[in-house]
């Protein structure tokens, strides 16, 4: 089966968050089960395009109020495990960054131009993925515009890995849209606006959340589109993300200090820890928490300045914190760095490295997410032999049972100082049974939430829709 997964983000190529880290793992897997999966994706003006050799396979132009000119390139070496395709519209993608306050038109170009590739290809593919709202209209105009009528029976399957964002624009752009029958307008919109991601979740053949949890909590919780996810029900179902096990590996990770397995794990993460406190003055001796992630609200980001505060009162533990995002936050989380120095420290910015690193050396990874999709950040802490302390939401629900509940990581019910602070709390008092922390590190570190079984999940959901 020929698969073509269409993003804005697909690590190493280029990744803001978890998007990312799926695409550029998912489709791996995908062809390790015999399918031929590839990735679409924009041409950035990054470290990887620019160090990297491509090909050009298609050139083409496309009206966005005024013509465009675009390519199709392919990556010359094949060391992802997968074909990749970077649409090269020099006039509105060219840019170091991926997302800016305005993409309508950097997007709508991006799925135009894939679609005009895509369409004249002899050979056509048998589904098309998209990810989040920058590729929603895909499913729309592969049914509806006129000059796609050839891929109008090609099934399409939408995943949201964040149904906060949507994509909304005017009407006033939707000829911006190639042309089609405008008595299917309304498939465009929602609630007056156009909604790429409620198209999407109308036109698609299929819908999938990151995870089942979080499927049920869209039908209450989705930024507006509530009433439409529990109308499409029928055709929405949740799978879980997995971890690229060869990316997230402690024993050949090339970013950490020290690499360990199982059997070395108490050395290993001694080493990285004691790397980690000597470059940010913190003490090794002490547990150590940790937080990664973009600082906005849904992780709880304007939580932890107060909840670090509560925990670092007894000088009984350290924490590294590295993220950026919400520059208030930031700068609240950087001021306490005078009050609690020697125990507390920041990293503000996005480093990949470092938060390698930071998997390995932390005994706890926290989480206070008030909205998480999936969440991969604690998978990856397992793997690393590190607790996770998390909101009870979304897949943080799906993967992380409470240590006072036979599990292995601490639960709380609820984004709020107080059930945050708490969990810290009842962390410290596992990290000091020592013997039981230990037993439950290796415990962790053999769970498996490698792709395989979701991307079987996902070939599977594809078949139900060819066959
Ligand atoms: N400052 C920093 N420096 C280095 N690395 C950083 C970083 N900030 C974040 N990261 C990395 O970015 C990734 C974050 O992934 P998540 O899945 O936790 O969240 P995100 O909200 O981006 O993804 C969305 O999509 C994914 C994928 O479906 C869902 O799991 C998730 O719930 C949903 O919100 C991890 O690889 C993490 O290490």
């Amino acid at each position: 089966m020929t698969i073509f997964h269409i993003s804005a983000e697909c690590y190493p190529i280029a990744k803001v968050g978890g998007l990312g880290d799926v695409v550029g793992a998912l489709p791996k897997y995908q062809n390790k089960l015999g399918e031929t999966s590839s990735v679409i994706m924009p041409f950035y003006d990054n470290k990887f395009t620019n160090t990297h050799d491509f090909e050009k396979v298609f050139s083409g132009r496309f009206n966005l109020g005024r013509p465009f000119a675009f390519d199709i390139l392919t990556l010359v070496d094949n060391t992802l495990g997968y074909d990749l395709y970077l649409v090269h519209i020099p006039d509105l993608l060219y840019t170091d960054y991926v997302y800016s306050s305005n993409d309508t038109e950097r997007f709508l170009g991006f799925q135009i131009a894939t679609l005009d590739w895509l369409v004249q290809l002899d050979q056509q593919p048998d589904l098309v993925h998209c990810h989040d709202h920058h590729a929603g209209l895909i499913p729309f105009m592969m049914a509806q515009s006129y000059a796609y009528h050839k891929l109008r029976r090609t099934p399409t399957v939408v995943t949201i890995h964040n149904g906060q964002y949507q994509g909304w624009f005017g009407h006033n752009k939707i000829h911006l849209i190639p042309p089609f029958d405008f008595s299917k307008a309304g498939l465009l919109d929602w609630k007056h606006l156009i909604n790429p991601l409620a198209s999407a979740i109308k036109c698609a053949w299929k819908v999938t959340t990151v995870s089942p949890n979080y499927m049920e909590e869209l039908k209450y919780a989705a930024n507006g589109l509530e009433d439409l996810l529990r109308y499409e029900s029928g055709k929405c179902v949740g799978i879980l993300n997995g971890i690229d096990d060869k990316v997230w590996d402690p024993s050949t990770d090339t970013d950490l200090i020290k690499n360990y397995s199982l059997k070395t794990v108490a050395s290993g993460k001694k080493a990285n820890k004691e790397w980690l406190c000597k470059e940010f003055n913190l003490n090794p001796k002490l547990p150590l928490f940790a937080f990664i992630g973009r600082l906005v609200d849904e992780k709880g980001a304007d939580l932890l300045p107060e909840i670090f505060n509560n925990s670092l009162y007894h000088k009984n533990i350290s924490i590294m914190m590295l993220g950026s995002g919400d520059t208030g936050v930031e700068q609240q989380l950087d001021d306490l760095k005078q009050q609690h120095a020697g125990f507390y420290n920041t990293y503000i910015g996005y480093n990949e490295r470092l938060a390698h690193i930071l998997y390995a050396a932390a005994d706890f990874l926290l989480m206070p997410s008030r909205v998480e999709p999936c969440g991969l950040n604690q998978m990856y802490a397992l793997r690393y032999g590190t607790v996770p302390i998390v909101n009870k939401v979304g897949g943080l629900k799906d993967t992380v049972a409470d240590i006072d509940n036979n599990g292995f990581g601490a639960l709380h019910d609820g984004a709020t100082v107080q059930e945050g602070s708490f969990a810290i709390y009842r962390a410290i008092n596992f990290y000091n049974d020592s013997d039981r922390f230990k037993k439950n590190r290796n415990l962790i570190m053999k769970i498996d939430h490698s792709w395989d079984a979701s991307a079987q999940a996902y070939v599977n959901l594809y078949n139900s829709l060819i066959l």
